[in-house]
Parts: structure tokens; sequence; C-alpha cells
């Protein structure tokens, strides 16, 4: 086996890569929290020069103490009995409470093997003035129906995602994402997404096929009921 799906054996299979327990991952979240923070601050920040070039100096210095200790990759979680795969990847940039530019994210399955989202985004994803980026729905989306793929116990990668958007979608409120396999045909699996505003405008609809790579199972992957 080569490509994505060999890549995802050695990470999620046979554990190549680096896992975290809860209390270490809990850490680096609060600092990851803290970047976020500061990314939103710098979006909207209106110092002097003479503060800017401070701060900056500052953020250097952090830098370089953070990268005194450096992984080769981004580590993942270790695995939880019961818990969902899609946990796992900690730094992912939609749901991964490790990566600043992630949201993040948390999506939850009910019984019916639909998911869900509530999530709001704030200004630092603004596209057209006053509403989020095409392309963060897009990635949301893309997340969503990924999550809703392997729910049903058929998980792949994205081979199609389709997206329609219908109203724009407004940062700063908060947000559901809703999304459920609609078909599985041998190692693919059809999908149907949405975002939804507060007044309960659909804002974005999305379908996606996600296709099991070659070679994988999804009993392979772990904890796919
Ligand atoms: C396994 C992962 C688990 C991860 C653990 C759980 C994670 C839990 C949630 C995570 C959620 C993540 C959500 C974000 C997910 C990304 O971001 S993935 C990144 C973006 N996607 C990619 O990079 C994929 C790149 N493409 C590829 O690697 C390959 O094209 C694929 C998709 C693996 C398919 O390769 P292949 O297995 O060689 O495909 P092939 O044998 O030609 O086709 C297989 C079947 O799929 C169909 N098919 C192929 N391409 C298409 C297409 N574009 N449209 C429709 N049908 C297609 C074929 O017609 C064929 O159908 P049948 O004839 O069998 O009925």
């Amino acid at each position: 086996m080569s490509g994505a799906g060999a890549a995802m054996r050695r990470v999620f299979v046979d554990g190549e890569r680096a896992e975290l327990d809860q209390p270490r991952a809990a850490e680096l979240a609060g600092l990851a929290a803290r970047v976020r923070e500061l990314t939103e601050a710098v979006v909207h920040t209106d110092v002097d020069a003479a503060e800017v070039a401070a701060v900056s100096e500052e953020i250097a210095a952090l830098t370089r103490r953070l990268a005194a200790a450096r992984r080769a990759a981004p580590p993942i979680a270790a695995p939880v009995p019961g818990a969902p795969h899609i946990g796992r990847q900690l730094a992912n940039p939609v749901t991964g409470p490790l990566n600043p530019i992630a949201p993040p994210v948390e999506i939850h399955t009910r019984p019916d093997r639909t998911v869900f989202c509530d999530f709001t985004l704030t200004s630092v994803y603004e596209g057209p003035p006053g509403f989020v980026h095409g392309g963060v729905s897009a990635m949301v989306l893309d997340q969503l129906l990924g999550a809703a793929a392997h729910a049903a116990g058929a998980p792949g990668m994205t081979a199609a995602l389709d997206l329609r958007y219908r109203r724009p979608t407004p940062y700063g409120v908060p947000l559901r994402g809703e999304a459920e396999a609609t078909e599985v045909v041998g190692r693919r699996t059809h999908t149907a997404a949405r975002i939804i505003a507060p007044d309960g405008t659909v804002t974005v609809e999305a379908t996606a096929v996600f296709v099991l790579p070659r070679g994988l199972t999804p009993e392979a992957l772990g904890n796919v009921e």
C-alpha cells in the first residue's frame, strides 16, 4: 500500500505519531487558546508603531522558546476506548484544540449516526465584510461531512465536495452545522450537510463523497462501530 492510505495506517494503526495523554493535551490546548486570543488582538489592534515593534519582538522570542523542543509532526491523542477516532487529530485545522487556527469546532454524534456542531466563528474568518469566508465554511463542512461518514461506519477521504452558498454566513453569532451519510456504496460514502444561522436560515448546503483508500478498512482505523 502507498499514498494516503499507507500514511493513515502508519499514524493511526502503527502508532508512528507521538500520542499525548489528556493532561498534556489540555496544557497545549490552553496554549493554543491564548494564541487564538492573540490572533484576534493582532487583527483588531490599533496600538502605535513603537508598541507594534515591541510586541513583535516579544512574540518572536516566545516562538523561539516554543521551538526549543519541536516535534517532527503534529501529535495525536492517545486512543481512548469507546471515544471516536475523529477526536485523535489534536491539531486538525477545524476541530483541533491544539491548533490555534482551528475555531475549534466540536462535533457530536447522535445515536442515529447523524452529526452536528454548534460553533461561533470570529471576525478573523471574515471573507465578505461582515460575513464568514466561503472557504472557511467549506472547511468546516468538509470536516462535518467527514465526521458523518465516519459516524456511519464508512469513513474515507474527501473525493468530491459540492457547495451551494444560499445566504451569507454571519460571524460572531452561534451557528449550527448538521450532517448525515445518505448512501454507502462499496468504498464510497455519500453525505449531506448544512450550516444554519440563528434565525433558522440555511446559509450553506453541501454534499460530499468520501472514499476509503484502497487497502484500508474502517475497522483498521479503529473506533468505528
Ligand atoms: C480513511 C480516512 C479515515 C480517517 C479517520 C476518520 C476520520 C473521521 C473524520 C475525518 C473527517 C475529515 C474530513 C476532511 C477529509 C479530508 O480533508 S481528506 C483530504 C482531501 N482529499 C484528498 O486528498 C483525497 C485525494 N484523493 C485520493 O487520495 C484518491 O482519489 C481517493 C479519494 C483515495 C480514491 O482513490 P482510489 O481508492 O484509488 O479510487 P478508485 O479506486 O479510483 O475509486 C474508488 C471508488 O470511489 C469512486 N470515486 C473516486 N473518486 C471519486 C470522486 N471524486 N467522486 C465520486 N466518486 C469517486 C470511484 O468511482 C470508485 O467507486 P466504485 O467504482 O468502487 O463504486
